[in-house]
């Protein structure tokens, strides 16, 4: 979801502006949803009606529902204000959310600005705003100024800004995942190879606070604004000095000047050689200062420092950009944002970071016997695991799940979810009627279109994975039973989703390690059983290789790859262990 603001002082035109931008992208097709920041007197609810009567007597949270809206109001009482992250977290997934007010949140805005309210403008003096819309000109500022009713203009300026427009990857070729005709068992690593070599970013690139960037891959390098540290400084709380100013012995006796060097604090002045001066770590080394002593090895007698000699030139003191340089790498394209990254860019004054826009990844679960969880006690009838399984895996990675619902057994309503898919994400992610069954709709609604490359792979579980294309928008139509619908989705999704999202291709991280089982593997496939390490460090998997087993995924803490060839596995024998959080799973 894109996100864009429009600020401004009373009166200065905010909510016009606000309502001809959400009808221009409205117009335009997309889903644009508001957010508005009041003071607290303001109310929708009137006193006596009924909702109003829920809301007196006690409850947390008033739905108000009818065939054409849904209204929640939610009672806030004594808890905080919510941020404006979590207030668009409750949004339903859009293209673009207009935020009015909020004047201090980090998002890019535009202020809305006439000359009749007599007040000085909120740009100069915050940074998020992006440009100006005004009813006058406003020849001295230093950022684009449009006019106030330029509606066109002002779209045009939020999606380039925005990246909504700009810097479109082109959608992927039809065929990017056929195989050479003749060939229809395929090896995981040939499969895979094929992924990698034909999927390409389908994501827009957006700028947005590094302090919000947490999952996101950046879209360029991103080079260090100033170097790490700035200037040179103290690395411990001590007394400073010019090493090649040290009288000669076995214990140093040197004068202290007057004052202290502190960080955020510095000293002005410069120590003459031979003189020691009090210094605070972080504190900039003064001029004179090379080399820093710790207060715990040195005594002070009156104004005199003592210590022992042996202390190396240039001791606890750090050299400027010691860490890294100005103008350097700090983090490459393709990088995943990890909390120590925002530290990283953070220490390197980078404020925003250019990343690509979150991945939409569809989740649609198909099957007539498949209800939502606890609805029914019909044995007949199959909880949906795979969709939560599946949207969660989604939200874990810092993609954008989006839930595609569940579809029945059914060709035209298979179609038409397929072709609401492809409008709302950037993958689709299908799970069940994967195989060749009667009522296996998926695979052969996917192979009348002529864009599926059905792929019976050499993977145990997982071999009916189909992957084609729905409009361009490439579809992973998994199979249906949970732990292949995992498995799958970790070994050919995972890397697959971070090329398309922007980032590099991903392998598994291994671990050899000694197998606490026996058991003997049949050649011609790949084998993936759900395993864990033991308390004497071996490898022990799920007493059943059943693929419904559902509670073997959750007791296992990661997959034990078994080679394409045959193997005796006995008690000792070194296998590869796959951990769940070398997929990234938290
Ligand atoms: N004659 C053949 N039969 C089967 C083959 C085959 O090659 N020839 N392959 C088997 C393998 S391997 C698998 S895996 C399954 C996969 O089949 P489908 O993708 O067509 O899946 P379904 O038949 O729709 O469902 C299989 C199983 O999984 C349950 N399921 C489905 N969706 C969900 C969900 N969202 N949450 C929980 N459980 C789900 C479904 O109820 C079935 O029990 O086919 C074998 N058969
Ligand atoms: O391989 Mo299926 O994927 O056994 O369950």
């Amino acid at each position: 979801m894109k996100i864009f603001g429009v600020t401004g002082w009373k009166n200065s035109g905010k909510t016009g502006l606000m309502e001809r931008l959400v009808a221009h992208f409205a117009a335009k097709g997309l889903r644009v949803s508001t957010l508005k920041h009041t003071h607290h007197g303001v109310d929708l609810e009137r006193p006596g009606t009924d909702t109003h009567r829920h809301r007196e007597a006690g409850a947390q949270e008033v739905v108000l529902a009818s065939s054409s809206r849904v209204s929640i109001l939610h009672e806030l009482r004594d808890t905080d204000e919510p941020r404006l992250t979590d207030l668009i977290a409750r949004l339903t997934p859009c293209d673009l959310v207009l935020v009015e007010g909020f004047k201090s949140a980090p998002h890019p805005k535009i202020e809305a600005h006439r000359a009749t309210t007599g007040e000085a403008l909120l740009a100069p003096k915050n940074q998020t705003i992006r440009a100006v819309a005004s009813d006058t000109p406003l020849p001295t500022l230093d950022l684009p100024v449009f006019d106030l009713d330029d509606t066109g203009a002002i779209a045009a300026f939020i999606e380039d800004a925005t990246g909504m427009t700009s810097r479109h990857a082109p959608k992927l070729a039809n065929d990017c995942f056929a195989l050479p005709p003749g060939i229809n068992w395929t090896p995981v690593d040939e499969a895979l190879a094929t992924l990698r070599d034909r999927l390409h970013p389908v994501t827009a690139i957006e700028r947005i606070p590094v302090a919000a960037a947490r999952k996101r891959i950046l879209a360029t390098d991103h080079i260090a604004v100033r170097a790490n540290p700035p200037g040179a400084n103290a690395a411990v709380d001590g007394y400073g000095f010019a090493y090649a100013g040290l009288p000669a012995g076995d214990m140093i006796h040197m004068p202290l000047v007057h004052g202290r060097a502190a960080a955020g604090a510095p000293f002005k002045g410069t120590v003459p050689m031979g003189h020691a001066i009090r210094i605070l770590t972080g504190a900039l080394l003064p001029d004179g200062i090379d080399t820093v002593v710790m207060q715990e090895d040195v005594r002070i007698d009156g104004t005199t420092l003592r210590f022992p000699a042996g202390v190396k030139p240039g001791a606890n003191a750090r050299a400027a950009g010691e860490d890294v340089a100005a103008g350097k790498l700090a983090l490459p394209a393709g990088h995943k944002m990890r909390a120590p990254d925002v530290a990283l860019l953070s220490a390197l004054g980078l404020s925003d970071a250019e990343v690509h826009t979150h991945l939409r990844v569809g989740v649609l679960s198909t099957g007539d016997e498949l209800t939502e969880p606890g609805t029914t006690l019909d044995v007949g009838r199959t909880y949906d695991a795979n969709r939560p399984m599946l949207m969660s895996l989604a939200e874990n990675w810092g993609y954008l799940p989006v839930d595609l619902g569940h579809v029945a057994d059914d060709r035209d309503k298979l179609r038409q979810a397929f072709d609401d898919a492809a409008t709302k994400a950037d993958v689709i992610l299908t799970s069940g009627g994967a195989s060749a069954g009667d009522e296996d709709h998926v695979s052969a609604l996917l192979e009348q279109t002529g864009s599926l490359h059905h792929w019976r792979i050499a993977i145990k579980p997982g071999r009916p994975l189909a992957l084609a294309q729905w409009n361009g928008t490439p579809v992973f139509g998994l199979p249906g039973n949970p732990v292949a619908a995992l498995v799958t989705t970790l070994i050919f999704a995972r890397p697959a989703f971070s090329k398309l999202a922007g980032g590099p291709w991903l392998t598994p991280q291994v671990f050899t390690l000694p197998a606490a089982f026996s058991k003997s593997k049949k050649a011609g496939r790949r084998e993936y059983l759900r395993a864990r390490i033991n308390d004497t460090d071996q490898v022990e998997v799920f007493k059943s290789e059943g693929s419904g087993r559902i509670s073997g995924l959750s007791w296992a803490t990661g997959l034990v790859e078994l080679p394409d060839e045959a193997l005796e596995i006995a008690p000792g024998t070194p296998v590869r262990f796959l951990p769940y959080t070398g997929f990234g799973l938290t």
